[in-house]
């Protein structure tokens, strides 16, 4: 699948504003983004990119004195309501940090745990979704003999990978990275990489990086954020190519091409 941008989106981000202790740190932020699109949130530190993400899967209601307004609908159903189920919300939001975080269990444990906790009770149901999970982002071949021993003797990038997994293994709607590669040597960040071009038309995804030149290379579309008047907001979004050669407003014209941020 191609992303399909003459469908309803399959995140939007309405007016959303998100505070800590009342304090703003990003307001009124509006994003589409397509079934299948991967779209990059860039911008400098503290422009509120994470915020966006942490509103989207509802870890923001895990902060103390955070709060979120506006409305996010994932298939055009609000999920910032008091009556949304927040697990059934993590199994259609899966998340990637920045510093990959497996469990300290083992490879195939990594994956079966997320399986379980969602009521995947027998083995026999979950190692054929363990199983493919691992082959969608290619480390099948790199584990298959070994998915018994600690998921920490992997190398960085393997971790990610495995991550990658485990967020997709639920077969989420919408995938959130949060600078996935930015922890990652020049190596395992390429095969990052080319796993995020592999998972693009199958995952509608939001990934935040620094690295414009990745945003290039693997984005659908782009989101810029800025800082005005001390509070974060989206300047502009739109088609990756757009947003680098012909930008609209002279804050993307000028991020996007090195002379600020
Ligand atoms: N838990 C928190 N408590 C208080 N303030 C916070 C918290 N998390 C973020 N902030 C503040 O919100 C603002 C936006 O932070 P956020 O981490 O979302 O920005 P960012 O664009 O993702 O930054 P970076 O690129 O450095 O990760 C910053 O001023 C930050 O200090």
């Amino acid at each position: 699948m191609i992303c399909d941008r003459t469908a309803p989106p399959v995140l939007e981000l309405d007016d959303v504003s998100v505070s800590y202790g009342g304090r703003p740190a990003v307001q009124h932020a509006s994003l589409d983004v397509a079934a299948g699109e991967l779209m990059a949130l860039v911008g400098p530190s503290g422009c509120g990119k994470s915020s966006l993400l942490a509103a989207v899967n509802r870890m923001a209601d895990m902060i103390p004195g955070c709060r979120v307004s506006g409305d996010i609908r994932i298939d055009g159903v609000s999920v910032t309501g008091q009556g949304v189920s927040l697990p059934l919300l993590r199994r259609r939001v899966g998340m990637v940090f920045q510093q990959p975080n497996p469990f300290p269990l083992s490879i195939a444990d990594n994956l079966h745990f997320p399986l379980r906790e969602h009521g995947i009770g027998q083995r026999e149901v979950r190692e054929p979704m363990v199983e493919r999970a691992l082959r969608d982002v290619g480390l099948w071949g790199e584990v298959a003999g070994r998915l018994d021993q600690s998921a920490l003797t992997l190398s960085g990038g393997q971790q990610q990978r495995l991550c990658v997994a485990r967020a997709i293994v639920l077969a989420p709607e919408v995938l959130l990275l949060d600078e996935p590669c930015s922890a990652l040597d020049p190596i395992a960040t390429a095969s990052v990489e080319r796993l995020i071009l592999d998972l693009k038309g199958r995952y509608t995804m939001l990934m935040v990086t620094h690295n414009l030149a990745q945003a290039r290379r693997l984005a659908d579309s782009v989101a810029v954020c800025w800082m005005e008047n001390g509070c974060g907001c989206v300047v502009e979004s739109g088609q990756t190519e757009h947003m680098f050669t012909t930008p609209g407003h002279p804050v993307t014209r000028a991020y996007c091409q090195g002379l600020a941020g």
